[in-house]
């Protein structure tokens, strides 16, 4: 489609680093080929980071293991007890003399005490673990989700995100209790229904429903596999636990009854003695459970953590602002290199440098994977150059503070924009949370969504569904545009705003985006030459660098790529470039 040859990308030596500043990251990136990867090595548990989370449970915690000891001595003293219920028992039934009430109300009173305790106790020590389970758990997963959203964007292209959170939130839960490859197996099989449910229409449009219900029931049919290899190792367990425990009792009985025919060894005490060995029988199971699990919750948790302590190599905050009456939104690119750190050894853009003046329009074309959506990315700061400076106002992107420059100053519209599954009002308030209602409205009325959006029976209270799916590509980039220009951006990056729609959805999207380019710094990323044949600058990108510049009149004049591309597409889309 595109005049310009595929893209040679230049070969860039010794250019890898690592996506995360943290030492000892699996996430690396290197430009030398290396043989197939070595499998990262098991994290070790990172006991500085989990005592963070333990510390504010830690009363909680003492007054659980102290209820468990108390539990455990009340364990042992309660055989024998009961040892002396049933000597008190026996001699009554063997003398046929005395008071039965009056000699067994005092022991089987205070055995009876004894067990109103034992249950206190053994609820109290089980619902206080249970709360500082499940409230370290909860401040683990807060602490997980708040470090991967801090991540570089680079991260992201490392991991595939959904799948990697739904692997994290099952190492939490099972770090918090247990079973690990049966949770694992579960959450496999979710994220194919996430996935495919996620993905419905192009699933439909590729009629792939059979694959993926294949892939469901084959990754459910695992999981149940392994749930039921769990289960008969469990039967196992148990059904053999029982034999042992079974086996103790009738030797004991065996050992005890010879005792006391002898008479070294009276009912009670024989009583006492089975009921402490049942106890501690049952001890050393749930002692060996107790093994597994902490084996288990130990290497989840140390993946868990791993990802929760890595730092960023971009933070989110920190570094100088422009104060707002100097703040001019004059870009500009010096002698800027790139290659993703995914891909070391492609290097998207060569020496790129490019002056945006401010309240300017600047247009970048160029063949499809030339690197233009590249050049916005790099000036949102989602990635750092490889070599070279971006500037805002003379001041390097690098030294200022990524949340005010993404927050306050740049104004970002993509070619398919995401809205959240809310109302259009929080959607667009999403820009500058803390807008009045009023300034919604102003800047839905900029973006010409005012209108379409009070047809709804809802109004701005219309929630959009799932990645604003229940509106039409033209609303749902009208709502982005507003989104945008409600913090009132000095410099606004358009990528293929309109590209993606109709003939009608594009006026009206263009319309908006007219309005809302008066007065900004404006870096349009085109695919369609028609819309931007009126940009103060059009700049051709041709394998990572300039190859031309001028407006569309002066391009067409020198009959160069651009001239070549505006005749291409005239051919290819007849009508589109009206002049
Ligand atoms: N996250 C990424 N990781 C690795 N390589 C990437 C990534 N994003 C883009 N690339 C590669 O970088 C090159 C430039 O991509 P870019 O999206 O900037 O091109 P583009 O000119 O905007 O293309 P199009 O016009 O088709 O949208 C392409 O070869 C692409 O494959």
């Amino acid at each position: 489609m595109w005049l310009v040859g595929p893209a040679v990308l230049g070969m860039g030596a010794g250019l890898g680093r690592p996506l995360c500043c943290q030492g000892g990251s699996p996430i690396v990136a290197t430009a030398t080929t290396t043989p197939a990867p070595e499998p990262a090595p098991e994290p070790a548990f990172d006991w500085a980071e989990f005592w963070k989370f333990l510390r504010p449970q830690l009363l909680a915690l003492s007054a659980a293991v102290m209820f468990a000891l108390a539990t455990a001595l009340l364990n042992v003293r309660i055989p024998l007890l009961l040892g002396e219920l049933v000597n008190v028992v026996a001699r009554c039934a063997q003398e046929h003399a005395g008071n039965y009430l009056r000699d067994v109300r005092q022991p089987a009173l205070r055995l009876l005490l004894l067990y109103g305790l034992q249950g206190l106790l053994t609820f109290g020590y089980i619902a206080l673990l249970a709360q500082v389970g499940e409230r370290v758990a909860g401040s683990m997963r807060k602490a997980l989700f708040t470090s991967l959203l801090r991540q570089d964007v680079m991260f992201f292209d490392a991991n595939r995100t959904g799948q990697l959170v739904t692997r994290l939130t099952a190492d939490v839960q099972e770090f918090k209790s247990s079973f690990k490859l049966v949770i694992s197996q579960v959450a496999k099989a979710t994220e194919v229904a996430d996935e495919a449910l996620g993905n419905v229409r192009t699933v439909r449009a590729f009629a792939m429903e059979d694959r993926e219900v294949a892939l469901y029931c084959s990754e459910v049919d695992r999981s149940s596999q392994m749930n039921e290899s769990l289960g008969l190792g469990i039967a196992v367990f148990q059904g053999l636990s029982n034999v042992v425990l079974n086996g103790i009792v009738l030797g004991t009985i065996f050992v005890g009854g010879s005792l006391m025919a002898g008479e070294d060894l009276s009912a009670g005490d024989l009583m006492s003695f089975l009921v402490a060995s049942q106890t501690v029988q049952r001890s050393m199971a749930n002692l060996s459970i107790l093994f597994g699990q902490a084996v288990r919750g130990l290497s989840a948790g140390a993946r868990v953590f791993e990802f929760m302590t890595l730092e960023p190599a971009v933070s989110l905050c920190g570094g100088s602002q422009i104060p707002s009456h100097a703040l001019l939104g004059h870009i500009c690119f010096h002698d800027v290199s790139f290659c993703y750190p995914t891909r070391p050894s492609c290097q998207v853009l060569r020496n790129f440098s490019l002056n945006l003046p401010p309240c300017k329009t600047v247009a970048i074309v160029g063949q499809s994977g030339g690197g233009k959506s590249t050049v916005a990315a790099l000036l949102e700061r989602f990635y750092e150059p490889t070599q070279g400076a971006i500037t805002l106002d003379g001041c390097d992107i690098c030294t200022l503070d990524p949340s005010w420059l993404r927050g306050q100053i740049i104004g970002f519209i993509s070619q398919e924009p995401v809205l959240f599954g809310t109302t259009i009002m929080e959607n667009i308030r999403f820009g500058k949370p803390g807008a009045t209602d009023a300034e919604v409205y102003a800047a839905a009325q900029l973006a010409n969504a005012d209108g379409f959006i009070r047809s709804f029976p809802e109004g701005y209270s219309t929630v959009v569904g799932e990645r604003g799916v229940m509106l039409s590509g033209g609303q749902k980039q009208r709502v982005a545009i507003a989104r945008a220009l409600i913090k009132n951006p000095s410099v606004l990056i358009l990528d293929e705003a309109t590209s993606a729609l109709d003939a009608e959805s594009e006026k009206a999207v263009q319309e908006a985006l007219d309005r809302a380019v008066a007065g900004r710094t404006v870096l349009v990323i085109a695919h369609r030459l028609s819309t931007i044949q009126g940009a103060d600058l059009i700049v051709v990108l041709s394998r990572g660098c300039v190859a031309e510049a001028g407006t569309h009149a002066e391009l067409l004049r020198r009959g160069g790529l651009y001239a070549e591309l505006v005749r291409r597409q005239a051919q290819e889309q007849p009508g589109a470039e009206r002049s």
